[in-house]
């Protein structure tokens, strides 16, 4: 492996008394577009967290672009980008205003924040409400801000916690191209998703962890020599859900009763 973006390894995390993340190793090189995904609590946005140098309760060694998350975590921070799941966003700010914001967190000059914004925001169709309030803004709507946020400062790698969220099927679309893009030209994303076919399509690599710890990885293709059928059904089968139709005709049951 010649220059690694991403490396972990023997990465354990507890919260409180709880472990999480019970031994994590990976590697991901440049140009890479990699799913990360597991059910709900398996450590993924721990991970993600730990990797954008936002959370320290870990041991291991962890570096990203280089730089150790632990000892420089502001220059890990300023060379990546992160959409974060569920995030709160200024809401009393508009678009133009929330963007500004971050720009400068990310030392860009105002002339380049304004045009980027501006044109970023038109071409997720937000152009007319690039002055408004985000009070009022739909889910989706505030989806894509977070987006144009997580990406304004042209990052080599790109962090993205559940990212097509809230938003309608062009713009699924539109994302899906811009990840395909950046990672033809050579950056890096680490995204995590529970929309599997969109996982399936788009990812180089998909790395599946349960209870915090990798049950696999590999192209899809390479997961699919051991477990045949799609992303969704192979993650059932390495996950232990498979009997959901089961399970909602015992759901059924119970509200019938
Ligand atoms: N701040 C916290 N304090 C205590 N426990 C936490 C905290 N954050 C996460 N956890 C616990 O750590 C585990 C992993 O959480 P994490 O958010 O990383 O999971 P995830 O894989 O991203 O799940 P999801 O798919 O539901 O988003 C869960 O059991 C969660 O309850």
């Amino acid at each position: 492996m010649s220059n690694p973006v991403i490396q972990i390894q023997g990465l354990h995390n507890y919260y409180g008394s709880t472990h999480i993340l019970k031994g994590i190793d990976l590697t991901v090189e440049a140009g890479q577009v990699v799913g990360y995904i597991g059910p709900n609590g398996a450590g993924k946005s721990t991970t993600i967290k730990i990797l954008i140098g936002l959370l320290a309760n870990f041991s291991g060694q962890v570096s990203v672009l280089g730089y150790d998350v632990k000892e420089d975590p502001i220059a890990v921070k300023s060379r990546i980008g992160y959409v974060p799941e569920n995030a709160a966003l200024y809401d009393t700010l508009t678009p133009l205003e929330y963007l500004a914001f971050i720009g400068q967190l990310y030392g860009m000059d105002e002339d380049t924040i304004r045009y980027k914004a501006h044109d970023l925001l038109s071409l997720f169709e937000l152009g007319r409400y690039a002055d408004a309030r985000m009070t009022t803004f739909s889910k989706g709507m505030r989806q894509k801000v977070l987006l144009i946020a997580g990406m304004l400062h042209n990052p080599e790698v790109i962090f993205l916690d559940e990212p097509l969220s809230g938003l309608d099927a062009n713009a699924v679309v539109l994302v899906k191209a811009i990840i395909r893009q950046l990672a033809d030209a050579g950056k890096t994303i680490f995204y995590s998703s529970h929309i599997m076919d969109v996982v399936e399509k788009i990812s180089d690599r998909i790395i599946i962890i349960n209870q915090g710890q990798v049950i696999a990885d590999g192209a899809f293709a390479q997961l699919q020599q051991q477990h045949s059928g799609s992303l969704e059904q192979l993650f059932g089968q390495l996950t232990g859900n498979e009997g959901q139709q089961d399970v909602a005709t015992e759901f059924i049951n119970t509200l019938n009763k």
